[in-house]
C-alpha cells in the first residue's frame, strides 16, 4: 500500500560553521524576497554588498561557537531526531522527511525522495508555530514552485500554523519546570523579531495591524495571520498553564536585522530596563523555534546572558526549545492525524 508523506520544514542552517558556507546560507535567506521584501535591486545591493560580506565572518564566529563536533548545527540535529522520532511514532503507514527552506536537506531533494516513493499524499508542516510570511509563507511558496511544476499534481496539505497547540503549550511548561520558575524575578518570551512593514502586509483586513495602540498584542478573527497577536496568544497560554501573574512576564522580539523598526518591544531593551529595575534572575522561553538554534543557545544564553550582567544582574537561563521531547513529537502527530495521538 502507498504510504502518506509528512514534510518537516525548518528554517535553515549553514553545512558547516566557516566563513564561505555561512555566506552561502545568508544569501539564500536573505535573498528570499519574502524575508527581505524590498525590491530585488536593492535587497541585492542590501544583501550583497553590505549584510553578507560584513555579517558572514562574524556569523561564522557565532556558529562556531554553537557547533557540536559530533553532531553539527543544534538546529539541524534537533530537527533529524524529531524527524526519526515522528516517523517511528506514527508507523509503517507514513514516510517523514526533512528539508530546510535554506540550504540542506533542501526542499527539493526531500520532495524528490517523497515523490520517487510514489506517497499517496504529502503533508507539509512547516516547523514554525506562528505564521509569518518570511517563514511559513515562504516554504508554501516554495513547496508549491517545486510540486506546481510536477507533471502529476500530489494531493497536498499545509499546517498554517500550531500557536495554540496544547501539547507544544505544555512542552514548553514542562520545560520550565526543572528551573524553579518561583525563583526568577522575571519571565520573558522572546520571540523572533519581524519588521513591522511584513505585520502590516500581512493584514488581510488591510485595516488592523498596528492601526491602534496594542492591535497585535490580542488575537482575534480580523488578525488571525498576525505574527505578533500569534506570538502573544503562545505567551499568555504558556503563563496561564504555569500560572504566572501578568505583572510577572514581558513578551519581545529579538534578532532585529537593519534600521528598520522591528515589532517591538526588543528583547534587548526590556533586558536592559529589567537589569536597571534592579531584577536578579531572569527565565527566558522561546516559543517561535522549535529546536534550540543559535537564536536562543547564543542570542539568549550567550549575548542577552552578558548583557544582562554587565548591567547588574545575576542569571539569565533559558529554557530549552521543544526539540525531541516525546510531548512535542505527540504534538506533530496530533497534527498528522488526530486519531493515532
Ligand atoms: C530580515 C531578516 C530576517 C527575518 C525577517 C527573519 C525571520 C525569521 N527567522 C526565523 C527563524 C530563524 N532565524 C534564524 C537565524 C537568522 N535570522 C536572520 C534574519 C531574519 N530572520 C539571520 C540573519 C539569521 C542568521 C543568524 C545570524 O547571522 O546572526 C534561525 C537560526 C538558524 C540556525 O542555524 O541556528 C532561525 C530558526 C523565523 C521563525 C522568522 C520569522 C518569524
Ligand atoms: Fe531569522
Ligand atoms: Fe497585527
Amino acid at each position: 500500500m502507498a504510504k502518506k508523506g509528512i514534510l518537516l520544514v525548518n528554517l535553515g542552517t549553514p553545512d558547516s560553521p566557516s566563513t564561505a558556507d555561512v555566506k552561502r546560507y545568508l544569501n539564500e535567506f536573505l535573498m528570499d524576497p519574502r524575508v527581505i521584501d524590498i525590491g530585488t535591486l536593492s535587497r541585492t545591493i542590501l544583501v550583497k554588498g553590505l549584510i553578507v560580506p560584513f555579517r558572514a565572518p562574524k556569523s561564522a564566529k557565532l556558529y562556531q561557537a554553537i557547533w557540536d563536533p559530533k553532531t553539527g548545527s543544534p538546529l539541524l540535529h534537533y530537527s533529524i531526531l524529531q524527524q526519526k522520532a515522528l516517523e517511528q511514532r506514527l508507523g509503517g503507514e507514513y514516510m517523514v522527511e526533512l528539508a530546510m527552506r535554506y540550504q540542506n536537506p533542501s526542499i527539493e531533494s526531500a520532495l524528490e525522495k517523497l515523490k520517487a516513493a510514489l506517497v499517496e499524499s504529502i503533508q507539509v508542516i512547516p516547523l514554525f508555530p506562528q505564521y509569518a510570511s518570511a517563514s511559513t509563507g515562504s516554504v508554501y511558496e516554495k513547496v508549491m514552485d517545486i510540486v506546481g511544476k510536477w507533471p502529476t499534481s500530489p494531493n497536498i496539505t499545509f499546517i498554517n500554523s500550531f500557536h495554540d497547540n496544547e501539547l507544544m503549550i505544555e512542552t514548553f511548561a514542562d520545560n520550565a519546570q526543572k528551573y524553579n520558575p518561583d525563583t526568577y524575578d522575571h519571565v520573558l518570551f522572546s520571540f523572533h523579531g519581524l519588521p513591522q512593514r511584513q505585520l502590516i502586509k500581512a493584514d488581510h483586513t488591510h485595516n488592523h495591524c498596528l492601526k491602534s495602540s496594542g492591535c497585535c498584542e490580542t488575537l482575534t478573527d480580523a488578525n488571525r495571520f498576525c505574527y505578533s497577536a500569534q506570538s502573544h496568544h503562545t505567551a499568555k497560554l504558556i503563563a496561564e498553564k504555569m500560572g504566572i501573574p501578568r505583572e510577572k512576564y514581558t513578551i519581545c522580539f529579538q534578532s532585529r536585522l537593519g534600521n528598520d523598526p522591528w515589532v517591538q518591544p526588543y528583547t534587548s531593551e526590556i533586558i536592559a530596563k529589567l537589569a536597571n529595575e534592579g531584577k536578579k534572575r531572569l527565565l527566558v522561553f522561546c516559543p517561535a523555534f522549535v529546536a534550540d538554534c543559535l537564536e536562543t543557545v547564543y542570542e539568549v544564553t550567550t549575548e542577552y546572558g552578558d548583557e544582562f550582567k554587565a548591567l547588574g544582574g545575576e542569571h539569565v537561563q533559558l529554557v530549552e526549545s521543544l526539540n525531541d521531547s516525546p510531548k512535542f513529537i505527540d504534538a506533530l502527530v496530533q497534527m498528522v492525524n488526530p486519531a493515532i495521538a
